[in-house]
């Protein structure tokens, strides 16, 4: 867990100048409106401290994964409102990132002026960080702040380009992450255990590779399961999975045996034929998972042998939910788990570090977000933290913001 230095905002004066502040504006949303407001209040405190010494606050994030294209369902329009409803202030949205229409609302503001603009990854250029879009994003600004810990594994034009052209700091959410973790889970008591879920298997199956070094114990739930339940050569039915990854999940299988890694796979899961909520369910085991139903939670022996697991940690962290908790009954394993581990938090006996944009709202779905001992904005980004890897929105604050011309 490699940390680097970084200029803060305690070396930074505001007045008069345009932040180009990097957010992680990309919030949970269900039935089309926001269902967790955790990213915008952990990053308003930046805002408010950037805007109320006289800075003028350009807001620049990228919501979901509209791949390079203009998907007009992912415009930060609506998050930008939410943002002014937190902030109580008035905060104008820019349906541009880059081009004229962003840097004339950038030449237009005043000082204290919040401003948010367009999804940064409806432009390619985003992803492969472009150094013509990172140039662009600099451009509307004196300095940068990157105050997205949650989106600082990510090498974009917005997270890391851009830091090589201005003067860059981290902004208060970023330091607070870093080192809460860093104190959290420098040297964490044993046995530790992780509980890995969600859907984004692509990306976060690789990195257990090197989790299962670090850690006692490795329960895997949610989507990311049913890769291994494939690899192990079960049909899963329509559920989601990666095909690509069979080997990289045979791959982790193996080193779980090698490393005695205690790796925990479900044994049942709940199915349904529909993802819609009131469609039939069944509970079977993962060997007899019918074709077209999918598994969209783990089932209640799973749930009990996870809890079970629980008992024998003393420190655990989480990121990806283990069921479809947004509809329920896919909540119940996700829900029973975090109050277990919510319980023996309280109790004294377990320390909890988790974290997630979907993570978070399912733990507060379950009633058992504020019993964590510590809950961070990030999933990817923490698990690849934990992994030991130095994130590279991290670097280039450390390395890149020294290459050009302090403030
Ligand atoms: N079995 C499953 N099938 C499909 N989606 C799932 C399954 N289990 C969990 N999910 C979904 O995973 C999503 C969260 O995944 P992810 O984005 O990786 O978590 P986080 O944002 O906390 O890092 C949730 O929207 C949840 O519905
Ligand atoms: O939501 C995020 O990460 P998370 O789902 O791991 O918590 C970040 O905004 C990063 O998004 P990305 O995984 O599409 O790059």
């Amino acid at each position: 867990m490699a940390t680097l230095s970084y200029n803060t905002l305690d070396s930074l004066d505001p007045r008069g100048k345009k932040i180009l502040l990097r957010a992680d504006l990309n919030v949970p949303v269900r039935d089309g409106a926001i269902s967790d407001l955790t990213r915008i209040e952990r990053l308003a405190p930046t805002i408010r401290e950037l805007s109320d010494k006289g800075g003028r606050v350009i807001v620049v994030s990228h919501f979901d994964r509209p791949k390079g294209k203009v998907v007009p369902e992912l415009s930060l329009a609506p998050v930008s409102e939410a943002l002014a409803k937190v902030l109580c202030k008035k905060v104008t949205f820019v349906p541009d990132c880059q081009g004229k229409v962003a840097e004339d609302a950038a030449a237009a503001m005043q000082d204290g002026d919040v401003i948010v603009l367009e999804n940064t990854r409806f432009y390619a250029g985003e992803e492969k960080n472009d150094p013509e879009m990172a140039t662009n994003l600099a451009a509307l600004a004196d300095v940068y702040v990157n105050d997205a810990f949650s989106a600082a594994h990510r090498a974009h034009a917005s997270t890391e380009g851009v830091a090589h052209h201005i003067p860059s700091f981290a902004g208060r959410l970023m330091e607070i992450e870093l080192n809460a973790l860093e104190a959290a889970l420098e040297n964490p008591e044993r046995p530790v255990g992780a509980i890995v879920g969600g859907a984004k298997v692509s990306t976060k199956l690789d990195l257990l590779n090197n989790l299962m070094e670090k850690v006692d114990m490795l329960a895997v739930g949610g989507a990311m399961a049913n890769t291994f339940l494939a690899a192990q050569g079960y049909s899963v039915g329509k559920s989601l999975k990666e095909e690509d990854m069979l080997d990289t999940a045979r791959e982790i299988m193996a080193k779980a045996k090698a490393r005695s890694c205690d790796l925990v796979l479900p044994v049942d899961v709940v199915i349904a034929e529909d993802f819609m909520a009131g469609a039939p369910t069944q509970i079977v085991d993962v060997t007899a998972i019918p074709d077209g139903w999918m598994a969209l939670d783990v089932g209640p022996k799973t749930t009990a042998l996870l809890i079970e697991k629980l008992v024998g940690l003393k420190t655990l962290v989480w990121n990806g939910p283990l069921g479809v908790f947004e509809l329920p009954p896919f909540d119940e394993g996700t829900n029973a788990v975090a109050q277990a581990a919510a319980k023996l938090t309280d109790a004294g006996k377990l320390k909890t570090v988790a974290g997630g944009g979907d993570t978070v709202s399912a733990l507060r779905h379950a009633g058992a977000l504020h019993e964590m001992s510590y809950v961070s904005t990030a999933g990817g980004a923490f698990l690849e933290w934990l992994e030991g890897k130095i994130l590279p929105g991290v670097i280039a604050l450390g390395e890149a913001g020294r290459e050009v011309a302090p403030l």
